[in-house]
């Protein structure tokens, strides 16, 4: 049988998601991903990118730094009340952090399962923190818990220039997802 001409899929491509209100989601949808320095400093940061990049997420933005502690406190403004916030602090500023931007379908839901849960010993296995950790205060990694958190913490610590748009050519049949 004939395929039938490329425009006529997008046409009923496109009314079949308007009449039955699909939601597709974005494949542009990032997240903001860091290293915190326990990660850094036992050389963990190859094995934290592997699993995003094994799963298909994409790499936008990628830098290592110093954290001041301006910074730190913008990027936990909801926690300054809590009675481990100092040590957080110090935790958070006693080493290099890697700080990432992903992008992908889902990402910031997907990445949060991927880490795993906050404390690592309730951390399924198989997730960052649980493979990789033992104690809350020495998570390993951050991510971002939602959509708009992911958004404030990206221009947080990121200028807009540094985040590159680029095209994985392995993914641009599915880039309508
Ligand atoms: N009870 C605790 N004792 C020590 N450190 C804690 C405790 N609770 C949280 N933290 C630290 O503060 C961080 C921020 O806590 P939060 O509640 O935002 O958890 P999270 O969202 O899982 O972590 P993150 O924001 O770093 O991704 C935790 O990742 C952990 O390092
Ligand atoms: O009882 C706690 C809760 C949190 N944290 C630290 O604070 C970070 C941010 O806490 P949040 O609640 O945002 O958890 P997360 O988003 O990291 O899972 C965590 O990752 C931990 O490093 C901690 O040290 N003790
Ligand atoms: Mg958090």
């Amino acid at each position: 049988m004939e395929s039938l001409p490329l425009y006529v899929t997008s046409i009923v491509l496109w009314l079949t998601k308007e009449l039955f209100q699909i939601s597709v989601p974005s494949a542009k949808e990032r997240t903001f991903i860091a290293v915190k320095p326990d990660g850094v400093q036992r050389r963990l940061v190859g094995q934290v990118i592997h699993r995003f990049e094994r799963r298909g997420f994409k790499l936008v933005g990628l830098k290592l730094l110093q954290v001041s502690k301006n910074l730190l406190s913008q990027h936990y403004c909801q926690l300054t009340k809590k009675p481990f916030y100092p040590d957080l602090v110090e935790y958070m500023t006693s080493g290099p952090v890697v700080a990432m931007v992903w992008e992908g379908p889902n990402i910031v839901q997907t990445c949060r399962m991927m880490v795993g849960h906050t404390n690592p010993a309730e951390a399924h296995a198989g997730t960052i923190r649980a493979d990789f950790s033992l104690h809350v205060s020495r998570n390993v990694v951050h991510a971002s818990d939602s959509l708009e958190g992911a958004q404030r913490e990206i221009m947080l610590w990121f200028d807009g220039h540094d985040l590159l748009k680029w095209d994985c050519i392995d993914q641009s049949v599915t880039s309508e997802l």
